[in-house]
């Protein structure tokens, strides 16, 4: 068996050879038969979570009441989870509590998507009694069973969906795609965090303008934090090729570009939980851009003033907008940098005590003030970054200040 289930093998034949079924579940096993990078290998096992906790010595109880026991091996942590239902649903969230129950089969069939309910033996063999594999095949995203249903259960799946469809390129069933649109108001009652990190997984898959249009078409959209008023600029995400980016900034940058949210910038940031880091880059890639948009010539002092990261991240969602090649602007910038005399203040050959110290004077804001103007001095090439050359052209330029007056 490949990794990473032969390293968690381990865990299932333990469990088995205390007399319980055990299998591997969940988007490992739909990945691996995608060919896909394996994530998290999840386990679903007969045995309860107390049984679990006495066979392994290193556990951690993080969800028991879920049937769910994070079992570590080797230093690899795996998630154990006990066959269940999900019990009852309240508020179209996932259940308070669980209902275990003894069979695989009823396990599978609590589960989203038939591409999700297939579980695999520790010989490989796979139990699928929804075609998921079959699905798979024809890249299609189906619900098990009733799809308001599943819908119903937990809302959240409804977002899941759309994200799959950007990570994998997978197409929703007509009835998936129609219990979506007829449901979409459920997702009012999920939590902004839950649909912010689907959202976020969304918006970096490959096929992302894909999920961005069936946003729109199923009327997700008007679930989604701010998002209710933005159909037109929703529109026009879809043509955008948000696979050029990287960074989570780039990706909620261009996102908040195109919707126009300007100038309510750091509320609708907000909105979507975002962390605080997080919004600052946004917002200065966005001044960024702003500023481009008069005048888009790079000159050194712009790009030390901005830093390099943040220019970068600039550059390529302009250049992603206006359909020019983000690659060789992005080496140009980079090659510009390279040739800066000094990459950051800490670098100049001055500081502001030197500064006080040559012209006698207390600290205040004119050491901040001649600071920045020697740097942009040293950035020109005007002068060299050197103390002593700093200090005589200083003194220079007071003499012809002084002569002027
Ligand atoms: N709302 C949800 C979330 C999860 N699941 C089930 O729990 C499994 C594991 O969930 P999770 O790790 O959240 O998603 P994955 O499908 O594994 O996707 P990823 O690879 O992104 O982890 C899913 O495959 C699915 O069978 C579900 O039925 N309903
Ligand atoms: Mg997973």
């Amino acid at each position: 068996m490949k990794q990473p289930f032969a390293k968690a093998l381990y865990i299932i034949k333990q469990l088995k050879a205390h007399g319980h079924e055990a299998y591997f579940v969940g988007g490992a096993v739909r990945d691996f038969l995608l060919r896909r990078p394996i994530g998290d290998v999840d386990i679903a096992t007969s045995a309860l979570p107390e049984e679990v906790m006495r066979i392994f010595p290193k556990t951690i109880g993080v969800g028991v009441e879920h049937g769910t026991v994070m079992v570590l091996h080797e230093g690899t942590p795996y998630e154990v989870t006990t066959f269940r239902t999900e019990g009852k649903y309240e508020d179209y969230r996932r259940p308070e509590s669980v209902t275990f129950v003894r069979s695989l089969h009823e396990d599978l069939k609590r589960r989203d998507f038939t591409m999700n309910a297939i579980a695999m033996n520790e010989h490989g063999q796979m139990i699928d009694p929804f075609a998921g594999q079959e699905a798979i095949k024809r890249k299609m995203i189906q619900t098990v069973g009733d799809a308001k249903a599943r819908f119903s259960e937990d809302a959240l799946r409804m977002m899941r969906a759309l994200r799959f469809v950007s990570q994998l390129g997978f197409y929703l069933s007509e009835e998936t795609k129609e219990a979506i649109q007829e449901l979409a108001p459920l997702l009012s009652h999920i939590s902004v965090e839950r649909i912010t990190v689907e959202f976020e997984k969304l918006l970096q898959g490959a096929y992302s303008q894909e999920a961005l249009a069936l946003l729109v078409e199923t009327n997700l959209y008007k679930y989604m934090p701010g998002l209710s008023e933005k159909r037109e600029q929703l529109e026009q995400l879809a043509s955008y090729n948000w696979t050029l980016l990287t960074e989570r900034a780039e990706y909620w940058g261009l996102f908040a570009y195109l919707l126009d949210v300007k100038q309510t910038l750091i509320p609708f940031l907000r909105l979507w939980k975002l962390p605080n880091q997080l919004i600052k880059d946004v917002q200065a890639i966005l001044n960024i851009l702003a500023e481009m948009k008069q005048n888009n010539d790079w000159t050194k002092e712009k790009l030390y003033r901005y830093g390099l990261t943040y220019a970068l991240s600039a550059e390529k969602i302009r250049s992603l907008l206006s359909g020019e090649k983000a690659d060789s602007n992005m080496a140009k910038l980079r090659q510009l940098f390279a040739s800066l005399p000094i990459k950051e203040r800490k670098e100049l050959a001055i500081n502001g005590n030197d500064l006080m110290k040559w012209f006698n004077k207390q600290g205040g804001p004119w050491v901040a003030e001649m600071l920045m103007f020697v740097e942009s001095a040293v950035i020109s090439g005007e002068i060299e970054n050197n103390a002593e050359q700093i200090r005589g052209w200083l003194a220079q330029c007071n003499r012809k200040l002084e002569e002027n007056y």
